[in-house]
C-alpha cells in the first residue's frame, strides 16, 4: 500500500529549518512567514530616493513609521464609505513605450471617471534592457567612452523626446539622466557591475517613466503624484536582481498611499519593479517583469476592489503568441492556474505576482492597452471548471536537467535531503522534480532571469555536479525545454492521454514528467530542438484550431518515433 504526501508551498521569503527557500523545489516548498525583528525593520522602512543620495547606500535615514504599522493585521485599511482609492492599473513597458502611448494610457485611465486608481508603471519600452546593456558595455569601454554608449544615447533621446512631445518640463528627468551617465562612468572606472549596482542602474527606467507620466497628468489638469516604491515602504530581501517583498511592506504602503490620498486627492503614480533591501537599504528589483508584483502588492495593501494589469496582448493566451500566433485569450483563470502558468514560464505575468492577490482575494484583470475593448482575462480564487480541459500551454526553454542516481542501496533514507542540501549550499534554485526510490531527476530554475546567467556558466554547473558526485552518479543534460500543461485537475487523465498521443505522433520521447500536488499543471521535459513544434502540435490538438489534414499517423513507426517529418497533431 502506498501513501502519498503532498506539500504545497507558498513562496515566501523564508528560511525553513536552515534550508533557504530558494533551494526547495517548488513542489516541496513549505509555507511559513518571515519573522523579522520589528525594531530593525522600523529603522529601515523609509529612506532612499532616485537621487544621488541613494548610490550605493549603506545606511538608512531615521525612521518615520510608527511601530504599530508593523502589525500587519492592524494596518490602516481605508473605511468603506470614504471616496477611497478603488483599483490598481499597472501599465507595462509596451504600454508606455512612447509619448503617443503615454497619451493613450492617460486617455484610458480618464475613461474610467468612476475609478480612483493607483497607477503603477514600468520603464518605457525596452529601457530596462538598454540600461542593462549600457551597464555591461561600461564595464569594459573606459570612462572616456561612456558618453558614446549607444544604449545611453537611446535612453536619453527617448526620454527627452517624450517630455518634449508631452510638453512636460524636462527638469523632471534631467537630473536622472545626468546621474545615470555618472553612474555608468563609475562602473567604467570600477570595471565591475555588481548585482547591487545593476539594480540601482535599472531603477532609473521606472523612476523616469513615472515622473514623466505624473507630470503629464498634472499638465492635463489631473492632479497626480509620483512615488518611488523604495520610498513608500516597499521593503524587500537583499537578493539584488530578484528580491522578495517582505510583510512589513503592506502596512507601510497602505499608510503612505492612503494617508496622502485622504489629505488631498492626487492620483498616485508608483514605480513598478523596485524596492528597498531591508538590511542594505539599497534599491532592489523584484526580478524581470516585477511591476506586476508591485501592482498586486499595492492591491492587497490597500484592500482594493480590482488589480488591472495592462499589457500588449488581449489577456493571458492559450500559448505564447510568439510560438503560436493564433493563440486565444483565456477568459477566466484561478489564482492557482495563473501562478503555475507564470512560474512555469509564461512571460505575461511575473511568477510571484499572484501571491498578494490570492492572499488579499483581489481579482486580477489582464487587459490589452492597445485594445481596451477586448474583455481580457479575469483571475479569481475559483471559477466554473465544468467545461474546462486544458487552459494553457507554457514553454520554458533552455532548461538544465540533472539525473541523480544514488550509489547506495534501495531503502536508504536521507538521500533527498543530502541532494537538496547541496543545492542549498550552492544557492541554486530547483524547479521541477521527479523521484524514484534511488534516483532523482530535477530541473534548475531559469525563472530567476538574471541569476540564470549563473547556472549557465559551465564552472557553476561543474561545481554542482562535482558536489553531487560525492553521493551519486550524475548525468547533466542541457538544452532541454519544459512544456507545462495547465488544466483542469478533474480531467488530468484525459489531458495526459491526449498529450501522449501527440508526443508519440511526433516521435518525441519525454525525458521527465512532473505533476505537483495542485495538479493544475503537468510538466514534460523534452529536447529544446523538439519543443516549439511540439507546443504547436499540442495546441492544435487541445484547442482544435488547426487544419486536421496535417495529421498523418503513417509517419509514426512501431516504436513511436517519427519516420519522416513530424506529424502535426491528433
Ligand atoms: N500565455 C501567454 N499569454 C499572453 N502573452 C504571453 C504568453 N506567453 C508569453 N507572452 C508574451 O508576454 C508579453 C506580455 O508580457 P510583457 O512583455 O511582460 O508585458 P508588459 O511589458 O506590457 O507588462 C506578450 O506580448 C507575449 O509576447
Ligand atoms: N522594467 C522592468 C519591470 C517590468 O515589470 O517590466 P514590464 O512590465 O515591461 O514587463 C522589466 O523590464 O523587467
Amino acid at each position: 500500500m502506498a501513501a502519498s504526501l503532498h506539500l504545497i508551498g507558498v513562496k515566501t521569503p523564508s528560511y525553513v529549518g536552515g534550508w533557504r527557500r530558494s533551494s526547495f523545489p517548488s513542489r516541496l516548498r513549505f509555507s511559513t512567514s518571515l519573522s523579522l525583528d520589528s525594531s530593525i525593520l522600523y529603522n529601515k522602512l523609509i529612506g532612499s530616493s532616485c537621487s544621488s543620495s541613494t548610490f550605493p547606500k549603506a545606511a538608512c535615514r531615521k525612521a518615520t513609521v510608527p511601530v504599530a504599522l508593523l502589525d500587519n493585521d492592524n494596518h490602516e485599511k481605508p473605511s468603506e464609505n470614504e471616496e477611497n482609492l478603488s483599483i490598481v492599473m499597472k501599465f507595462g513597458g509596451s504600454s508606455v513605450a512612447t509619448a503617443e502611448r503615454m497619451k493613450e494610457v492617460a486617455d484610458l485611465i480618464l475613461s474610467f471617471p468612476q475609478e480612483r486608481p493607483v497607477i503603477v508603471l514600468s520603464a518605457m519600452g525596452k529601457t530596462t534592457n538598454n540600461l542593462l546593456q549600457a551597464g555591461e558595455k561600461a564595464v569594459s569601454c573606459g570612462v572616456s567612452n561612456v558618453s558614446q554608449i549607444d544604449e545611453l544615447s537611446i535612453i536619453k533621446d527617448l526620454h527627452l523626446k517624450t517630455v518634449e512631445q508631452l510638453e512636460v518640463d524636462k527638469s523632471v528627468i534631467t537630473a536622472h539622466l545626468d546621474e545615470l551617465e555618472q553612474l555608468l562612468k563609475g562602473i567604467a572606472m570600477m570595471k565591475e557591475l555588481t548585482s547591487r549596482t545593476r539594480d540601482y542602474l535599472v531603477s532609473f527606467g521606472e523612476c523616469m517613466s513615472t515622473r514623466i507620466f505624473a507630470g503629464y497628468l498634472n499638465k492635463r489638469g489631473v492632479k497626480s503624484r509620483q512615488y518611488d516604491a523604495f520610498d513608500i515602504g516597499f521593503i524587500t530581501t537583499d537578493d539584488f536582481t530578484n528580491a522578495d517583498i517582505l510583510e512589513a511592506t503592506y502596512p507601510a504602503v497602505a499608510k503612505r498611499l492612503h494617508g496622502d490620498w485622504t489629505s488631498g486627492h492626487a492620483i498616485p503614480v508608483v514605480t513598478g519593479f523596485l524596492g528597498k533591501g531591508w538590511k542594505t537599504c539599497a534599491v532592489t528589483t523584484l526580478g524581470r517583469g516585477g511591476s506586476d508584483l508591485t501592482a498586486t502588492t499595492i492591491g492587497k495593501a490597500l484592500g482594493l476592489r480590482e488589480i488591472q494589469v495592462w499589457k500588449d496582448v488581449d489577456g493571458v493566451l492559450t500559448c505564447d503568441p510568439n510560438i503560436y500566433p493564433s493563440a486565444k485569450p483565456v477568459p477566466y483563470l484561478t489564482f492557482d492556474e495563473a501562478a503555475e502558468l507564470a512560474y512555469f514560464g509564461a512571460q505575461v505575468l511575473h511568477p510571484q505576482s499572484m501571491r498578494p492577490a490570492r492572499e488579499g482575494d483581489i481579482p486580477v484583470r489582464v487587459k490589452n492597452s492597445y485594445n481596451p475593448l477586448a474583455p481580457g482575462t479575469l483571475i479569481t480564487a475559483s471559477r466554473d471548471m465544468s467545461e474546462a480541459e486544458l487552459t494553457s500551454i507554457v514553454l520554458k526553454r533552455n532548461v538544465t536537467m540533472l539525473d541523480i542516481a544514488s550509489t547506495r542501496m534501495l531503502g536508504q533514507f536521507g538521500f533527498l535531503a543530502k541532494v537538496f542540501s547541496i543545492f542549498e549550499e550552492l544557492g541554486i534554485s530547483v524547479d521541477a522534480v521527479a523521484t524514484s526510490e534511488v534516483s532523482i531527476s530535477l530541473t534548475l530554475d531559469p525563472s530567476k532571469l538574471w541569476s540564470r546567467e549563473l547556472i549557465q556558466q559551465a564552472s557553476e554547473l561543474d561545481h554542482v555536479v562535482e558536489e553531487l558526485e560525492k553521493i551519486a552518479v550524475v548525468n547533466l543534460l542541457q538544452h532541454r525545454s519544459m512544456i507545462s500543461l495547465i488544466g483542469n485537475i478533474e480531467r488530468s487523465s484525459l489531458i495526459l492521454e491526449k498529450a501522449f498521443h501527440v508526443l508519440r505522433a511526433n516521435g518525441v520521447n519525454v525525458q521527465m514528467i512532473s505533476q505537483g500536488a495542485s495538479k493544475v499543471n503537468t510538466s514534460l521535459v523534452v529536447n529544446d530542438s523538439e519543443a516549439e513544434q511540439l507546443v504547436r502540435a499540442l495546441h492544435c490538438t487541445f484547442f482544435k484550431d488547426c487544419d486536421q489534414s496535417e495529421l498523418d499517423s503513417r509517419n509514426v513507426s512501431e516504436n513511436g518515433s517519427a519516420k519522416t517529418s513530424p506529424v502535426f497533431a491528433l
